[in-house]
């Protein structure tokens, strides 16, 4: 029975229930619901033999619950109408309908739930004697009463029942419907009868009471409280939005209600979305927008309602728990009251706070006194006045911003083109640097400059906390040389060379530079490399390098001779070239020959410009070499000839200049023309001086001829500085021997070696004055000696 299943949706909720769940569409989903659920049952009823054992438990189940809700109206009827009821605790169906049927019981009752709802109850008559009308007269005066009780149950639109009803064979359900209908709705006015009272289908709604709870007892109908302008109000308001067409007429009264609130707060959300919108200075108020906006409203709304009711939901559950998991229904009834009153003042002051609706009265019900609404109103022109204001200035700043972005974008493309030029600028700048110094070189050749490079010594493994004296190395040759103890600028000492070679460099850096002069030497010019530096600066290093066997650290001497012989491999077909090589020393004033293999030590002779072979030293042995190799075994035996010994600064520190002469003969095989090249490779002895050397006996002997030989270097370099008529080329042996290569029209290249130990510093300064010296002299432009066929056989004709 569906009816039965209806009853148990019988609540009263408070008015945010209402906005919750009473939506048009709701009631309508909700009595369809019901209708769905009817049929399903009945098609139930009408299954097949199985459903048999399951349709008898069902009917079985139906029957207990319609006596359980039988004996539930009869108890409510027994109280209501006081201990006079003939009406017995748990009434059988037919007990019910004799009880029930003269209609005084629910007379009574009706009129205590709706005062005056029956005019004129016909009492039962007591009948002493049983006349033959008797029973007759009562049916009519019972008729009478139970006509009235229907009228006055259909009037207040509850639920009702047919007379015959209670007739034998009738449906006594509907009346205990009935009455259940009553009894819910007489405890929903003795609650307040405020906000929503539902039974089965019908539906009764009130607002906030205009007057107390006490006086909606006497209301016919809860929806009276609306007064008939707001109503007709609400009606424009649904045609506005289009709803009252969708509204079924018996739901009218409910939908307006409805309509009423959802437009109520609805329609102050737009206004508030609107003035949000104030802004946007070129706002589009077409139909579109409307309909954007009101979705925007509808779901706002809507999101608004599931939340609040999730949490009334969660907050009723828990008020129904309560601290010993149960409640009576009075006790919650009071709860929920105290919970509604305390919700309003909440709601009311938050919406005050918020309220855009400038003090009208609305549906909260508060009436603003004049004072205060010019007060709000003021208050309203002075923030709108500041906004105005903000605004103003907002539009100012964000032009600034756009501006000073323009600038700023401006100046970032400046910068751009800047940087880019500068990128080209720094790229070129190295190319023309390296251009530079090759057109120094060659301004230098044609001055005939003897061009002196520096090279600084690492520290030596082994030397720990050790001071450098070499502070700064330019890429132009600039070496800056600080004296530790000398305070101030006056320990800043900066030299100038042709180009500094720092510690790190290594054998093949130093010889780039040099590779050029080597291929001078196959061109005919007299080309001469010397060392010079203090003793253990590194001289023997760079000319010859630590290690024979490792080609990768061979110094100068081997990576020359090396590429002679390559240069005249690939000349060969154009000239024919004879290389001879030429190893000697001087110790003590003695020129030594380096090649012998007899042990002999006679003492050479120097002949200058020598018309014979063109040998400065011509007694020397003169040893055609062809290859590198040959070269190797060459210097090994000069090696092992040439005189060493200890002293205090270097354990084996060579105490004699040694020269590798290269003698290159070359003839062009088409011209004829003759080629004579000679290339000096020198390392001269340590220039250390005498009394650091703590050389004694023949050490001193030897530490003062070195030193007399390279003072006698000094002077002659002095005396061509000087561009001098006389050069003292004689004072030693050692310029004897340099001679062609120093005053003649050679190219001249001194590497100066120095050790960046603090300790010397005395000798590092004055190797470096003297490379100075060496660098600033002109020797004039380099000749090449080279005799054409025709000269040569003119001179052979005269001879
Ligand atoms: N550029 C360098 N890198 C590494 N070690 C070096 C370098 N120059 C020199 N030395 C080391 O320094 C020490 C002295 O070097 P070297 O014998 O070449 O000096 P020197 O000037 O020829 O001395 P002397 O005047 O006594 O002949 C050697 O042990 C050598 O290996």
């Amino acid at each position: 029975m569906p009816q039965e299943e209806e009853s148990s949706s019988s609540s009263w909720c408070n008015s945010n229930i209402n906005e919750e769940e009473m939506s048009s569409s709701g009631v309508k989903n909700l009595v369809r619901g019901f209708k769905s659920l009817g049929s399903s049952s009945n098609k139930t009823d009408a299954g097949g033999g199985d459903e048999m054992i399951s349709d008898r438990e069902l009917a079985h189940r139906k029957a207990e619950e319609a006596a359980a809700r039988r004996y539930q109206a009869a108890e409510w009827l027994r109280q209501m109408n006081g201990g006079g009821c003939s009406l017995p605790q748990h009434p059988s169906e037919e007990e019910f309908r004799l009880a029930l049927r003269n209609g005084l019981i629910l007379c009574n009752v009706l009129n205590k739930v709706n005062p005056g709802a029956v005019h004129k109850v016909v009492e039962s008559p007591v009948m002493a004697v049983q006349s033959t009308e008797g029973p007759a007269q009562s049916a009519i005066q019972y008729f009478e009463n139970m006509r009235n009780f229907l009228v006055a149950v259909k009037k207040m639109e509850l639920l009702t029942f047919e007379a015959s009803d209670l007739e034998k064979g009738g449906s006594s359900s509907k009346v205990v419907d009935c009455i259940l209908c009553l009894k819910g709705y007489y405890e929903w006015k003795l609650a307040g009868g405020i906000g929503v009272w539902r039974y089965g289908g019908l539906v009764k709604i009130t607002s906030f009471p205009k007057e107390s709870p006490a006086s909606l007892m006497g209301s016919e109908s809860a929806d009276e409280s609306f007064d008939e302008s707001e109503s007709s109000q609400f009606e424009q308001l649904l045609e506005f939005l289009h709803f009252s067409n969708e509204v079924p007429v018996e739901e009218s009264t409910t939908a307006n209600v409805l309509a009423f609130l959802f437009d109520h707060f609805g329609l102050g959300l737009l206004q508030a979305y609107l003035r949000d919108s104030n802004g946007i200075d070129d706002f589009p108020l077409n139909a579109t927008v409307i309909d954007t906006l009101l979705s925007k409203v509808v779901k706002d709304f809507s999101a608004l309602l599931v939340s609040q009711g999730t949490q009334l939901g969660l907050f009723l559950k828990k008020i129904v728990k309560g601290d010993i998991g149960y409640m009576s229904k009075e006790e919650f009834v009071e709860a929920i009251s105290q919970y509604l009153s305390h919700r309003k003042n909440l709601v009311s002051s938050d919406f005050s706070k918020f309220c855009t609706c400038r003090g009208q009265k609305q549906f909260l019900g508060h009436t603003r006194t004049s004072s205060e609404s010019s007060y709000l109103s003021e208050t309203t022109d002075l923030h709108q006045k500041e906004l105005h204001e903000l605004r103003l200035h907002y539009k100012l700043t964000r032009q600034e911003v756009v501006q000073m972005q323009a600038d700023w974008r401006e100046e970032i493309s400046q910068l751009v083109l800047h940087i880019k030029r500068l990128e080209v600028a720094s790229s070129t700048y190295h190319t023309v640097l390296e251009e530079n110094r090759e057109l120094y070189n060659q301004v230098q050749d044609l001055k005939g400059s003897i061009r002196v490079y520096c090279r600084v010594r690492p520290f030596l493994s082994g030397q720990t906390n050790v001071q450098s004296t070499v502070d700064y190395i330019g890429e132009n040759g600039n070496l800056m040389i600080v004296h530790p103890h000398k305070p101030g600028k006056d320990a800043r000492k900066v030299f100038n060379f042709n180009k500094v070679f720092a510690t790190s460099c290594t054998q093949e850096q130093i010889y780039d530079d040099t590779q050029p002069l080597i291929r001078s030497v196959l061109d005919g010019y007299n080309v001469c490399i010397f060392a010079y530096g203090q003793t253990g600066s590194g001289k023997t290093y760079t000319m010859s390098g630590p290690d024979l066997n490792t080609e990768e650290t061979w110094g100068v001497n081997y990576r020359a001779l090396r590429d002679l012989f390559q240069i005249t491999k690939k000349r060969a077909d154009v000239i024919k070239y004879q290389v001879g090589v030429q190893m000697i020393e001087i110790y003590n004033e003695q020129v030594r020959d380096l090649l012998v293999c007899d042990g002999s030590n006679r003492r050479l002779d120097i002949r200058n410009n020598s018309q014979l072979n063109g040998l400065n030293v011509p007694d020397a042995s003169l040893i055609r070499v062809s290859s590198t190799q040959d070269v190797l075994d060459l210097m090994r035996i000069g090696h092992r000839n040439r005189a060493v010994g200890a002293t205090a600064l270097n354990e084996r520190s060579s105490r004699s200049h040694s020269i590798l002469t290269v003698h290159v003969y070359g003839k062009e095989l088409i011209s004829g023309s003759v080629l004579k090249g000679c290339l000096h490779l020198v390392d001269l002895a340590g220039s250390e001086r005498v009394d650091k050397s703590e050389a004694v006996g023949e050490r001193l002997k030897e530490a003062q001829h070195i030193n007399r030989s390279l003072s006698a270097l000094g002077d002659v370099i002095y005396a061509l500085a000087q561009k001098s008529q006389h050069v003292p080329y004689r004072n030693s042996k050692l310029t004897q021997v340099l001679q062609d290569s120093l005053g003649g029209h050679a190219k001249t290249l001194m590497f100066v070696h120095i050790n960046p130990d603090v300790n010397a510093i005395g000798e590092t300064i004055s190797t470096l004055k003297f490379a100075e010296r060496v660098a600033s002299i002109e020797l004039g432009a380099a000749k090449a000696n080279k005799e054409t066929g025709e000269i040569r056989d003119l001179k052979e004709e005269v001879s």
